[in-house]
C-alpha cells in the first residue's frame, strides 16, 4: 500500500472506482500581485473524466489551459471547492503524500518535455520509476523500460544516449515513455505535437492513444486536426465564464461511451 492512498489504491486494486477525475464547485484566479497581464478566473461547478475516457482541451493562447492542468496535477492548489483524482480529495494530502499520489497514479508529458538532460533515455524513464517508489535495481524493470520504448519505436540503441543529443521527436517519445512508465490512471499531455510534421504526428497520436487505453486522457492542443482522435472535446472559456470570451473552438461534445 502507498503512503497516505490506502482507500484509493485499495478501490483501485479493486477496480471499483470508475470516475478518474472530479471536480466540484471550484474557483481559481492567480494572485494579481504577481501579474500585470489579464487576470485569469477559472469557474467549475462540475466536471469529471471516466477512466478511460479522453478528452481533447483547446483554447487559444493564454486562456488558461496550462493552468488547468496544473490543477489537474495539484501543482496549484484551487481557491476554493474540490479536485479529487481516483475518488481522493487532493487536499486531504499532506505535500509528501500528494508527490507520491502523483508519481504513482499521474503521468505528465509536458509543453517542453522537461527531460534531464545530462542523463540518459534509460535514466530518464527510470527516474519516475525511482519517484514511485520502486527498486530501480530490479532487472525486471529494465525489460519494461525496452519494451515500452519498442512500442513507442524508439531503437534499443537509444537506451544509453543523453537526452540533450535526441531529436525532438526522439525526445517526445521519450517523455510518453516516462509519463507511461508507472501505468498511470490518468495522463495528462500539453500541446505534444507542435514539433512534429504531419506524418510524425499521426503516427504519434496512434501509438499514444493506443498505450493510454485504460487511462483518462486529458489532452492540450491548438491543432484542430487532432480534434478527430477524440469524442469529447472541450473549449476552455466552458471553464472561465466570467472571463472574456475566448473565440474558435467549438464547445463540449461528448460520447456516450469512453473513446
Ligand atoms: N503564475 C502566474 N501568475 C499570474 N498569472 C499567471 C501565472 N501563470 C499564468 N498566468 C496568467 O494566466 C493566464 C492563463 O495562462 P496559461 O499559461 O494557463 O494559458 P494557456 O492557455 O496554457 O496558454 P498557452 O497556450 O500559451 O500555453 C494568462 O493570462 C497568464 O498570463
Amino acid at each position: 500500500m502507498k503512503a497516505g492512498v490506502s482507500a484509493t489504491e485499495s478501490a483501485k486494486t479493486n477496480g471499483s472506482y470508475n470516475i478518474a477525475i472530479a471536480i466540484d464547485n471550484v474557483s481559481f484566479s492567480h494572485n494579481a500581485a504577481h501579474s500585470e497581464r489579464a487576470r485569469l478566473f477559472i469557474e467549475i461547478e462540475q466536471w469529471h473524466l471516466y477512466r478511460g475516457e479522453h478528452v481533447f482541451l483547446s483554447g487559444p493562447s493564454g486562456s488558461g489551459k496550462s493552468t488547468f492542468l496544473n490543477l489537474l496535477s495539484g501543482t496549484l492548489t484551487p481557491d476554493s471547492g474540490t479536485i479529487s483524482l481516483l475518488e481522493q480529495p487532493f487536499s486531504a494530502l499532506s505535500n509528501k503524500q500528494r508527490d507520491r499520489f502523483r508519481a504513482n497514479n499521474i503521468g505528465v508529458v509536458f509543453q517542453q518535455f522537461n527531460l534531464i538532460p545530462y542523463l540518459s533515455v534509460k535514466q530518464n524513464v527510470k527516474a519516475a520509476l525511482y519517484f514511485a517508489g520502486a527498486n530501480i535495481k530490479d532487472k525486471a524493470l529494465d525489460e519494461r523500460i525496452l519494451k515500452l520504448l519498442n512500442d513507442l519505436q524508439l531503437s534499443n540503441q537509444l537506451l544509453n544516449a543523453k537526452a540533450d543529443t535526441l531529436s525532438v521527436g526522439q525526445q517526445q517519445r521519450v517523455a510518453i515513455a516516462r509519463a507511461l512508465i508507472n501505468t498511470p490512471d490518468i495522463l495528462i499531455v500539453d500541446e505534444p505535437t507542435s514539433a512534429l510534421d504531419a506524418k510524425a504526428r499521426d503516427s504519434f497520436m496512434d501509438v499514444l492513444k493506443k498505450l493510454a487505453k485504460n487511462s483518462a486522457l486529458v489532452f492540450v492542443s491548438h491543432d484542430p486536426y487532432l480534434k478527430k482522435y477524440f469524442s469529447r472535446h472541450m473549449s476552455m472559456h466552458q471553464f472561465t465564464p466570467n472571463h472574456q470570451k475566448v473565440a474558435g473552438v467549438s464547445d463540449a461534445s461528448r460520447d456516450a461511451s469512453p473513446c
